[in-house]
């Protein structure tokens, strides 16, 4: 197959070329190259590629590209599990269609209904939204469906793990026959073919799995550490490193909120997502960690999915996730885009067994990494002060200083002073007899098949390392940097629906299994 790797071969009209431009996007990816063409023809698809590879402009060219300006009418719609994740791909819609004058809107709950109607009036063509919100527009009879000739299923495995699989069967129902439907995800579960079956006709399946890893652009690791002592494991890493931003995954609501105000209490600069914050702390905590106001974002899997966030070096599996899937997505917030990340897992000894299994389905394996010494970490931490000091002294405007630093030069020996300064530079970290973390049981092992998860191709595997074959290349060529390409102002995050939905333990401590259950769905209620 030649595939076209020039955005201007595709046949997108100008002022789609034009934003992919200002975009600084070079070349597509190889799921952009495989899907793009065929999303033209109108043909049903299944797209599968690694995370971070750009599936949101593989679906969302093609379809902005069709798009008439003069349009009145709702013609497309994008569904996605979570909040943040139908803003974010509503950013990124909007600005793939900015010279296109195409309008698109998120719809998500949470967010006023009121605010969300009067939008509506504005006529967009293109809606992307969470299932819940969107049935409950439907009812009201704010949207109507009638018009839409393309439905995208944006992470359509989690939709379904989170028990959508009801809302997304009424939503779809009043979308006429004749419409494309597409399917994305960077993993697929068997199960997604009950969804397939059921929502697409003759699909085309597209899988950008590579075959030979040259260079990951994430280097995992694990670290075998005692429940008691994963705190000071995680202090003692970010002090080694210092990420420039690092997500945090713990299991649970309560994991999170206690996680990210020990971390505060060490003087970190972290914060805390889940469900059951209100959608205005989800929004206003998001925004912190993308203008890098926070640099640890500790959340559940709510931010496993989809997320985009640049700069983001590091992830952090306090917890090890129940699913491969999770552990693939959770990754997969780093070594985006051509950048390189780093992920490391923690691992309680009891949970070994758990870790090969992720290994097992997601068919890589994972090295182990000796928990850091205390060394080490004052080591790393003395490291980022020297160089801060260093960054200060190249800005210069330091005159108002001097006048004080020559006297006490007059007084004390240089050396000390130095030392005096960076030590309070290191900040008075509390001791770790003052955090308090509840301990979680360890994750059992779930059995299930090796190639249960990889749908069509069986001998692929979603590591969850991009490569030469995922996206980008990562060695200043022309898809790795995307050179003027903005941060992203505000909201572009992932994010689940449900404000009550937990995948993770609630906040008593009862695990909630990870079945198609009633228990498991959204919690609609008052949040919706
Ligand atoms: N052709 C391209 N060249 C450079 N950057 C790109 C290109 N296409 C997309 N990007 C950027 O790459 C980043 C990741 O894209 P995107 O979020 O669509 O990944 P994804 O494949 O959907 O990942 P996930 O599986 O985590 O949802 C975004 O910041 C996007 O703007
Ligand atoms: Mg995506």
């Amino acid at each position: 197959m030649n595939l076209l790797k020039n955005f201007a071969d595709f046949g997108l009209e100008p002022r789609v070329l034009q934003a992919i431009t200002e975009l600084g996007f070079e070349e597509a990816t190889p799921i952009q190259s495989q899907s793009i063409p065929i999303a033209l023809t109108g043909k049903d698809m299944i797209g599968q590629a690694q995370t971070g590879t750009g599936k949101t402009a593989a679906f969302g060219l093609p379809l902005i590209h069709k798009i008439a300006k003069e349009e009145e009418r709702i013609v497309a719609l994008i569904m996605t599990p979570t909040r943040e994740l139908a803003i974010q791909v509503a950013e990124e819609i909007g600005k793939l269609s900015r010279f296109k004058g195409i309008r698109s809107l998120a719809i998500y709950g949470g967010q006023d209904i009121g605010r969300q109607i009067r939008a509506l009036k504005r006529k967009p063509q293109i809606i992307i939204g969470t299932p819940g919100r969107l049935l409950d527009h439907i009812n009201r009879k704010t949207i109507r469906l009638d018009d839409v000739q393309t439905v995208v299923l944006d992470e359509a495995d989690e939709m379904l793990d989170m028990g959508f699989m009801e809302d997304i069967q009424s939503i779809l129902k009043l979308v006429p026959e004749e419409r494309q439907t597409l399917l994305f995800s960077a993993t697929m579960p068997a199960n997604i073919q009950k969804l397939a079956s059921q929502f697409l006709k003759e699909p085309e399946h597209v899988s950008v799995i590579p075959k030979h890893v040259s260079a990951p652009l994430i280097d995992q690791a694990y670290i075998e550490v005692p429940e008691r002592q994963k705190f000071e494991a995680l202090s003692r890493l970010l002090d080694m490193e210092s990420p420039e931003l690092a997500i945090v995954f713990g299991r649970t609501k309560r994991r999170v909120d206690e996680l990210a105000e020990a971390l505060q209490k060490r003087g970190y600069s972290a914060d805390g997502l889940h469900g059951d914050l209100s959608q205005h702390q989800r929004d206003t905590v998001m925004r912190k960690f993308r203008d890098g106001s926070i640099d640890v974002l500790v959340a559940t899997d709510v931010a496993a999915r989809g997320l985009d966030v640049s700069g983001v070096t590091h992830v952090v599996n306090f917890d090890l996730p129940q699913d491969p899937e999770s552990y693939v997505h959770r990754i997969g917030r780093t070594g985006r885009a051509g950048k390189e990340g780093t992920a490391w897992s923690f691992v309680t000894p009891r949970e070994m067994d758990h870790l090969y299994f992720i290994e097992r389905v997601t068919r890589h394996r994972i090295p182990r990494k000796p928990l850091p010494t205390i060394a080490e970490a004052i080591e790393g931490k003395q490291r980022i002060i020297a160089e801060r000091l260093i960054e200060v002294i190249d800005q210069g405007e330091l005159t108002e200083y001097k006048g004080l630093a020559i006297q006490l030069l007059e007084q004390y020996d240089s050396v000390q002073l130095l030392a005096a300064a960076m030590k309070i530079m290191t900040g008075d970290k509390k001791e770790a007899s003052d955090i308090h973390l509840t301990p979680e049981d360890p994750i059992r092992a779930k059995r299930r098949k090796p190639d249960i998860r990889s749908g069509r191709k069986p001998s692929g595997g979603y590591g969850g390392r991009s490569n030469s074959g995922g996206g980008y290349r990562r060695d200043g060529g022309s898809g790795g940097n995307r050179g003027g390409y903005s941060k992203g102002g505000y909201n572009r995050d992932g994010n689940r629906d449900g404000g009550g939905y937990n995948r993770d333990r609630n906040s008593s401590g009862d695990r909630k299994p990870r079945s198609y259950n009633n228990d498991r769905r959204p919690n609609r209620g008052g949040d919706e």
